[in-house]
Protein backbone atom coordinates (compact mmCIF):
# COMPACT_ATOMS: atom_id res chain seq x y z
CA UNK A 1 0.00 0.00 0.00
CA UNK A 2 1.31 3.28 -1.34
CA UNK A 3 1.92 5.95 1.76
CA UNK A 4 2.74 8.69 -1.11
CA UNK A 5 1.66 12.39 -0.41
CA UNK A 6 -1.98 13.49 -1.87
CA UNK A 7 -0.91 16.26 -3.82
CA UNK A 8 -4.61 17.90 -3.38
CA UNK A 9 -4.45 17.81 0.20
CA UNK A 10 -0.70 17.40 1.49
CA UNK A 11 -2.05 14.89 3.42
CA UNK A 12 0.14 11.37 2.88
CA UNK A 13 -1.63 8.44 1.89
CA UNK A 14 -3.13 6.01 4.79
CA UNK A 15 -4.95 2.56 4.43
CA UNK A 16 -7.55 0.56 6.67
CA UNK A 17 -7.53 -3.05 6.30
CA UNK A 18 -10.19 -5.67 8.16
CA UNK A 19 -9.58 -8.63 9.12
CA UNK A 20 -11.52 -9.83 6.03
CA UNK A 21 -9.10 -8.74 3.89
CA UNK A 22 -11.23 -5.73 2.91
CA UNK A 23 -8.98 -2.28 2.94
CA UNK A 24 -9.89 0.95 2.11
CA UNK A 25 -7.87 3.97 1.07
CA UNK A 26 -7.80 7.17 2.28
CA UNK A 27 -5.63 9.78 3.84
CA UNK A 28 -4.01 10.27 6.77
CA UNK A 29 -5.85 12.08 9.70
CA UNK A 30 -3.94 12.82 13.36
CA UNK A 31 -1.00 10.99 14.22
CA UNK A 32 0.84 9.48 11.53
CA UNK A 33 2.05 5.39 11.86
CA UNK A 34 -0.10 2.56 12.23
CA UNK A 35 -3.18 1.40 15.22
CA UNK A 36 -4.98 -1.43 15.98
CA UNK A 37 -8.26 -2.12 17.25
CA UNK A 38 -11.68 -3.33 17.13
CA UNK A 39 -13.67 -1.65 14.24
CA UNK A 40 -17.12 0.09 15.76
CA UNK A 41 -19.30 2.67 14.21
CA UNK A 42 -21.09 5.39 16.28
CA UNK A 43 -23.94 7.44 14.86
CA UNK A 44 -23.69 10.29 17.16
CA UNK A 45 -23.51 13.39 15.33
CA UNK A 46 -22.45 15.78 17.96
CA UNK A 47 -20.18 15.04 21.14
CA UNK A 48 -17.15 13.45 19.30
CA UNK A 49 -14.69 14.97 22.12
CA UNK A 50 -16.85 13.11 24.73
CA UNK A 51 -16.61 9.86 22.69
CA UNK A 52 -13.39 10.26 21.81
CA UNK A 53 -12.06 10.60 25.77
CA UNK A 54 -14.72 7.72 26.64
CA UNK A 55 -12.40 4.98 28.40
CA UNK A 56 -14.70 2.33 27.26
CA UNK A 57 -13.47 2.52 24.05
CA UNK A 58 -10.28 2.01 25.04
CA UNK A 59 -8.58 -0.43 22.07
CA UNK A 60 -11.57 0.31 19.62
CA UNK A 61 -10.93 2.21 16.20
CA UNK A 62 -14.43 4.25 15.82
CA UNK A 63 -15.70 4.84 12.52
CA UNK A 64 -17.73 8.04 12.76
CA UNK A 65 -21.47 7.91 10.62
CA UNK A 66 -21.32 11.44 10.78
CA UNK A 67 -20.08 12.89 7.62
CA UNK A 68 -18.60 16.12 9.05
CA UNK A 69 -16.33 15.78 12.11
CA UNK A 70 -14.16 18.33 13.84
CA UNK A 71 -16.48 21.70 13.10
CA UNK A 72 -17.05 22.31 16.58
CA UNK A 73 -12.88 21.55 17.33
CA UNK A 74 -12.44 20.75 21.17
CA UNK A 75 -12.30 22.52 24.58
CA UNK A 76 -10.87 22.17 28.14
CA UNK A 77 -14.82 21.00 29.20
CA UNK A 78 -15.94 18.35 27.52
CA UNK A 79 -13.51 16.41 27.91
CA UNK A 80 -15.17 12.76 29.47
CA UNK A 81 -11.45 11.57 30.87
CA UNK A 82 -7.75 12.95 30.98
CA UNK A 83 -7.24 11.62 27.28
CA UNK A 84 -8.21 10.09 24.24
CA UNK A 85 -8.66 6.42 24.61
CA UNK A 86 -10.32 5.41 21.33
CA UNK A 87 -7.27 3.40 19.62
CA UNK A 88 -7.98 4.95 15.76
CA UNK A 89 -10.75 7.53 14.30
CA UNK A 90 -12.11 6.95 11.05
CA UNK A 91 -13.78 9.75 9.38
CA UNK A 92 -15.57 10.50 5.96
CA UNK A 93 -14.72 14.59 5.75
CA UNK A 94 -12.57 16.25 8.37
CA UNK A 95 -13.07 19.73 8.88
CA UNK A 96 -10.84 22.28 7.49
CA UNK A 97 -11.30 24.68 10.33
CA UNK A 98 -13.07 24.84 13.66
CA UNK A 99 -15.76 27.11 13.65
CA UNK A 100 -17.55 27.60 17.86
CA UNK A 101 -16.98 30.05 20.27
CA UNK A 102 -16.38 27.07 22.90
CA UNK A 103 -13.55 25.86 20.85
CA UNK A 104 -9.83 25.71 22.00
CA UNK A 105 -8.00 23.97 19.30
CA UNK A 106 -8.26 21.42 16.24
CA UNK A 107 -9.23 17.96 16.65
CA UNK A 108 -6.59 17.21 14.40
CA UNK A 109 -4.03 18.58 16.28
CA UNK A 110 -5.61 17.03 19.37
CA UNK A 111 -5.25 13.64 17.61
CA UNK A 112 -1.95 14.17 16.82
CA UNK A 113 -0.49 15.89 20.21
CA UNK A 114 -2.22 12.44 21.28
CA UNK A 115 -0.35 9.87 19.01
CA UNK A 116 -4.28 8.82 17.61
CA UNK A 117 -4.00 7.13 14.55
CA UNK A 118 -6.66 8.34 12.08
CA UNK A 119 -7.95 8.03 8.28
CA UNK A 120 -10.19 10.50 7.04
CA UNK A 121 -11.47 11.20 2.98
CA UNK A 122 -12.96 7.12 3.37
CA UNK A 123 -16.63 6.10 2.22
CA UNK A 124 -17.77 5.87 5.83
CA UNK A 125 -20.96 4.93 4.91
CA UNK A 126 -19.94 1.52 2.68
CA UNK A 127 -17.59 0.72 5.75
CA UNK A 128 -20.26 1.03 8.10
CA UNK A 129 -22.36 -1.01 6.10
CA UNK A 130 -19.86 -3.69 5.87
CA UNK A 131 -19.45 -3.87 9.86
CA UNK A 132 -23.28 -4.45 10.84
CA UNK A 133 -23.61 -7.27 7.71
CA UNK A 134 -20.24 -8.92 8.94
CA UNK A 135 -19.98 -7.85 12.51
CA UNK A 136 -17.55 -5.79 14.50
CA UNK A 137 -14.13 -7.13 13.22
CA UNK A 138 -10.13 -6.26 14.11
CA UNK A 139 -9.08 -3.92 12.07
CA UNK A 140 -5.50 -1.92 11.48
CA UNK A 141 -5.19 1.77 10.15
CA UNK A 142 -1.92 2.73 8.47
CA UNK A 143 -0.02 5.48 7.17
CA UNK A 144 3.96 4.90 7.67
CA UNK A 145 4.59 1.35 5.73
CA UNK A 146 4.50 0.25 2.32
CA UNK A 147 3.78 -3.45 3.41
CA UNK A 148 1.19 -4.98 0.71
CA UNK A 149 -2.77 -5.42 2.11
CA UNK A 150 -1.74 -9.08 2.48
CA UNK A 151 0.79 -8.59 4.96
CA UNK A 152 -0.83 -5.86 6.90
CA UNK A 153 -3.95 -8.11 6.58
CA UNK A 154 -1.98 -10.75 8.76
CA UNK A 155 -0.86 -8.09 11.32
CA UNK A 156 -4.70 -6.96 11.68
CA UNK A 157 -5.43 -10.64 12.61
CA UNK A 158 -2.87 -11.29 14.97
CA UNK A 159 -4.43 -8.77 17.07
CA UNK A 160 -6.14 -9.99 20.34
CA UNK A 161 -9.77 -10.04 19.87
CA UNK A 162 -12.27 -7.50 22.24
CA UNK A 163 -14.01 -10.92 23.23
CA UNK A 164 -12.12 -11.91 26.35
CA UNK A 165 -10.46 -9.17 26.67
CA UNK A 166 -10.48 -7.89 30.26
CA UNK A 167 -9.65 -4.38 30.12
CA UNK A 168 -11.19 -2.19 32.78
CA UNK A 169 -7.76 -2.40 35.06
CA UNK A 170 -5.87 -0.25 32.18
CA UNK A 171 -8.37 2.54 32.11
CA UNK A 172 -9.43 3.00 36.09
CA UNK A 173 -7.45 5.01 38.49
CA UNK A 174 -4.62 3.97 40.82
CA UNK A 175 -5.84 5.83 43.36
CA UNK A 176 -8.91 6.91 45.07
CA UNK A 177 -10.52 10.47 44.80
CA UNK A 178 -13.38 12.54 46.21
CA UNK A 179 -16.11 14.23 44.34
CA UNK A 180 -17.71 16.47 47.03
CA UNK A 181 -21.32 16.75 47.07
CA UNK A 182 -22.91 20.11 45.76
CA UNK A 183 -24.57 21.75 48.18
CA UNK A 184 -25.61 19.77 51.02
CA UNK A 185 -24.09 16.20 51.72
CA UNK A 186 -26.89 13.97 51.82
CA UNK A 187 -25.53 10.32 51.25
CA UNK A 188 -22.14 8.83 50.46
CA UNK A 189 -21.37 6.57 47.66
CA UNK A 190 -18.58 4.17 46.50
CA UNK A 191 -18.43 4.39 42.86
CA UNK A 192 -15.79 1.40 41.23
CA UNK A 193 -13.88 3.13 38.51
CA UNK A 194 -14.04 0.34 35.54
CA UNK A 195 -13.10 3.08 33.00
CA UNK A 196 -15.83 5.92 34.29
CA UNK A 197 -16.68 9.33 32.31
CA UNK A 198 -16.07 12.15 34.14
CA UNK A 199 -19.87 13.28 33.58
CA UNK A 200 -21.61 10.13 36.11
CA UNK A 201 -20.00 11.16 39.49
CA UNK A 202 -21.05 14.71 38.62
CA UNK A 203 -24.00 13.91 38.37
CA UNK A 204 -24.32 11.90 41.76
CA UNK A 205 -22.70 14.95 43.57
CA UNK A 206 -25.78 17.32 42.09
CA UNK A 207 -27.55 15.47 43.55
CA UNK A 208 -25.75 16.23 47.45
CA UNK A 209 -24.17 12.87 46.73
CA UNK A 210 -20.25 12.25 47.76
CA UNK A 211 -19.15 10.00 45.12
CA UNK A 212 -15.65 8.01 46.25
CA UNK A 213 -13.78 6.74 42.97
CA UNK A 214 -12.39 3.57 43.54
CA UNK A 215 -9.69 1.54 41.44
CA UNK A 216 -11.30 -1.08 39.57
CA UNK A 217 -9.34 -3.67 42.07
CA UNK A 218 -10.72 -2.32 45.18
CA UNK A 219 -12.10 -5.20 47.69
CA UNK A 220 -15.18 -5.44 49.10
CA UNK A 221 -13.59 -4.30 52.74
CA UNK A 222 -12.19 -0.84 50.64
CA UNK A 223 -15.21 -0.69 49.47
CA UNK A 224 -16.87 -0.73 53.12
CA UNK A 225 -14.52 1.44 54.38
CA UNK A 226 -15.84 5.15 52.77
CA UNK A 227 -18.99 3.74 54.62
CA UNK A 228 -21.09 3.89 51.73
CA UNK A 229 -24.52 4.53 51.90
CA UNK A 230 -24.55 2.85 48.31
CA UNK A 231 -22.41 1.13 45.69
CA UNK A 232 -21.78 2.05 41.82
CA UNK A 233 -20.46 0.55 39.51
CA UNK A 234 -19.34 2.27 36.26
CA UNK A 235 -19.19 1.76 32.40
CA UNK A 236 -15.72 0.36 31.18
CA UNK A 237 -13.97 -1.45 28.26
CA UNK A 238 -13.82 -5.36 27.48
CA UNK A 239 -15.44 -8.29 28.07
CA UNK A 240 -17.57 -8.39 31.25
CA UNK A 241 -17.38 -12.50 30.84
CA UNK A 242 -13.57 -11.62 31.86
CA UNK A 243 -14.34 -9.20 34.80
CA UNK A 244 -12.98 -9.80 38.03
CA UNK A 245 -15.27 -7.57 39.96
CA UNK A 246 -18.31 -10.12 39.97
CA UNK A 247 -17.63 -11.52 43.21
CA UNK A 248 -17.36 -8.32 44.53
CA UNK A 249 -20.24 -7.40 43.43
CA UNK A 250 -22.35 -10.37 44.85
CA UNK A 251 -20.89 -9.63 48.04
CA UNK A 252 -22.28 -6.01 47.73
CA UNK A 253 -25.58 -7.43 46.61
CA UNK A 254 -25.92 -9.94 49.60
CA UNK A 255 -24.79 -7.29 51.84
CA UNK A 256 -28.01 -5.62 50.49
CA UNK A 257 -26.08 -2.06 50.20
CA UNK A 258 -28.16 0.13 47.18
CA UNK A 259 -26.74 -0.52 44.07
CA UNK A 260 -26.66 1.27 40.79
CA UNK A 261 -24.71 0.32 37.63
CA UNK A 262 -24.14 1.69 33.96
CA UNK A 263 -23.43 -0.14 31.26
CA UNK A 264 -20.08 -2.59 32.04
CA UNK A 265 -21.78 -2.02 35.52
CA UNK A 266 -25.20 -3.34 34.20
CA UNK A 267 -23.15 -6.37 32.89
CA UNK A 268 -21.65 -6.84 36.00
CA UNK A 269 -24.84 -6.72 37.89
CA UNK A 270 -26.37 -9.51 35.08
CA UNK A 271 -23.15 -11.77 35.60
CA UNK A 272 -23.89 -11.44 39.12
CA UNK A 273 -27.28 -12.18 39.40
CA UNK A 274 -26.07 -15.40 37.61
CA UNK A 275 -27.22 -14.33 34.31
CA UNK A 276 -24.72 -14.50 30.80
CA UNK A 277 -23.54 -11.97 28.96
CA UNK A 278 -22.37 -12.31 24.93
CA UNK A 279 -21.21 -10.09 22.61
CA UNK A 280 -23.40 -8.25 20.04
CA UNK A 281 -22.70 -8.06 16.58
CA UNK A 282 -22.13 -5.14 16.11
CA UNK A 283 -23.33 -3.22 19.00
CA UNK A 284 -24.70 0.47 19.99
CA UNK A 285 -22.75 3.43 19.55
CA UNK A 286 -24.92 6.94 19.05
CA UNK A 287 -27.08 9.03 21.13
CA UNK A 288 -30.58 8.72 19.25
CA UNK A 289 -31.44 4.91 20.74
CA UNK A 290 -35.03 4.58 21.48
CA UNK A 291 -35.61 2.82 24.95
CA UNK A 292 -38.50 1.69 27.16
CA UNK A 293 -38.74 1.92 30.73
CA UNK A 294 -40.65 -1.12 31.67
CA UNK A 295 -41.88 0.52 35.05
CA UNK A 296 -43.07 3.69 33.61
CA UNK A 297 -44.00 2.69 30.35
CA UNK A 298 -42.51 5.66 28.80
CA UNK A 299 -39.93 5.84 25.34
CA UNK A 300 -36.69 7.70 26.16
CA UNK A 301 -34.04 8.60 23.63
CA UNK A 302 -30.88 7.55 24.98
CA UNK A 303 -26.67 7.43 24.63
CA UNK A 304 -25.06 4.13 24.00
CA UNK A 305 -21.98 2.29 23.51
CA UNK A 306 -21.96 -1.01 24.27
CA UNK A 307 -20.98 -4.26 22.49
CA UNK A 308 -22.19 -6.34 24.45
CA UNK A 309 -25.10 -7.76 26.51
CA UNK A 310 -26.78 -9.20 29.22
CA UNK A 311 -28.92 -12.52 28.50
CA UNK A 312 -31.83 -12.43 30.33
CA UNK A 313 -35.58 -13.46 29.89
CA UNK A 314 -36.73 -9.76 27.74
CA UNK A 315 -40.25 -10.71 28.23
CA UNK A 316 -40.30 -8.63 31.76
CA UNK A 317 -41.50 -11.11 33.96
CA UNK A 318 -39.63 -11.63 37.25
CA UNK A 319 -37.40 -14.87 37.34
CA UNK A 320 -35.34 -15.88 40.23
CA UNK A 321 -31.32 -14.69 40.18
CA UNK A 322 -29.98 -17.72 38.67
CA UNK A 323 -27.09 -17.32 41.37
CA UNK A 324 -28.94 -18.02 44.44
CA UNK A 325 -32.11 -17.49 46.37
CA UNK A 326 -29.80 -14.46 48.42
CA UNK A 327 -30.64 -12.38 45.29
CA UNK A 328 -34.52 -12.95 44.80
CA UNK A 329 -36.04 -11.71 42.15
CA UNK A 330 -35.20 -10.12 39.26
CA UNK A 331 -36.61 -8.73 35.92
CA UNK A 332 -35.83 -7.14 32.97
CA UNK A 333 -36.71 -3.47 33.54
CA UNK A 334 -35.54 -1.65 30.33
CA UNK A 335 -35.57 -3.07 26.26
CA UNK A 336 -33.79 -1.51 22.97
CA UNK A 337 -36.60 -1.09 20.68
CA UNK A 338 -34.48 -1.58 17.96
CA UNK A 339 -33.75 -5.14 18.76
CA UNK A 340 -35.19 -5.91 21.75
CA UNK A 341 -31.54 -6.09 23.73
CA UNK A 342 -31.84 -5.93 27.59
CA UNK A 343 -31.29 -2.21 28.36
CA UNK A 344 -31.70 -2.73 32.27
CA UNK A 345 -32.21 -5.14 35.08
CA UNK A 346 -34.11 -4.52 38.59
CA UNK A 347 -34.05 -6.82 41.48
CA UNK A 348 -36.92 -6.37 43.31
CA UNK A 349 -35.86 -8.14 46.45
CA UNK A 350 -32.80 -6.46 46.86
CA UNK A 351 -31.99 -2.72 46.44
CA UNK A 352 -30.39 -2.97 43.34
CA UNK A 353 -30.50 -1.98 39.40
CA UNK A 354 -28.59 -0.81 36.87
CA UNK A 355 -29.11 -0.35 32.72
CA UNK A 356 -26.96 -0.48 29.89
CA UNK A 357 -27.29 2.90 28.49
CA UNK A 358 -25.91 6.39 29.50
CA UNK A 359 -27.93 8.97 31.85
CA UNK A 360 -24.85 10.60 32.57
CA UNK A 361 -25.84 11.93 28.52
CA UNK A 362 -22.24 13.14 28.02
CA UNK A 363 -22.91 13.98 24.98
CA UNK A 364 -26.64 12.75 24.50
CA UNK A 365 -30.39 13.53 25.16
CA UNK A 366 -31.01 13.60 28.87
CA UNK A 367 -34.49 11.84 29.20
CA UNK A 368 -32.70 9.04 31.19
CA UNK A 369 -31.75 11.28 33.72
CA UNK A 370 -34.40 10.56 36.02
CA UNK A 371 -32.45 7.07 36.97
CA UNK A 372 -30.29 9.10 39.26
CA UNK A 373 -33.33 10.49 41.10
CA UNK A 374 -34.39 6.39 41.08
CA UNK A 375 -30.99 6.18 42.77
CA UNK A 376 -31.07 8.46 45.17
CA UNK A 377 -34.60 6.93 46.23
CA UNK A 378 -32.73 3.82 46.55
CA UNK A 379 -30.80 5.57 49.10
CA UNK A 380 -33.22 7.02 50.92
CA UNK A 381 -35.23 4.64 51.82
CA UNK A 382 -32.35 2.57 52.17
CA UNK A 383 -31.13 4.97 55.50
CA UNK A 384 -35.08 5.37 56.60
CA UNK A 385 -35.30 1.64 57.28
CA UNK A 386 -31.91 1.71 59.11
N1 LIG B 1 -19.66 1.62 27.80
C1 LIG B 1 -19.47 0.46 28.41
O1 LIG B 1 -19.46 0.36 29.64
C2 LIG B 1 -19.20 -0.73 27.53
C3 LIG B 1 -19.29 -2.06 28.24
C4 LIG B 1 -18.64 -3.19 27.47
N2 LIG B 1 -17.23 -2.97 27.32
C5 LIG B 1 -19.32 -3.33 26.12
O2 LIG B 1 -18.73 -3.03 25.11
O3 LIG B 1 -20.45 -3.74 26.06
Amino acid sequence: MTTSTDPLSGRRRATLVLEDGTTFTGLAYGAIGETFGEAVFSTGMTGYQETLTDPSYHRQVVVMTAPHIGNTGVNDEDSESKRIWVSGYVVRDAALRPSNWRSQRTLEDELAEQGVVGICDIDTRALTRHLRESGAMRVGIFSSTDETAAVLTGRVREQPQMAGSELASEVSTDTAYVVPAQGERRFTVAALDLGIKAMTPQRLAERGIEVHVLPADSTFEQIQAVRPDGVFFSNGPGDPATAPQVEVLQQVLAAKVPFFGICFGNQLLGRALGFGTYKLKYGHRGINQPVLDRTTNKVEVTAHNHGFAVDAPRDGQPVPAPAGEQFGQVRVSHICLNDDVVEGLECLDIPAFSVQYHPEAAAGPHDAAYLFDRFVGLLESKKENK
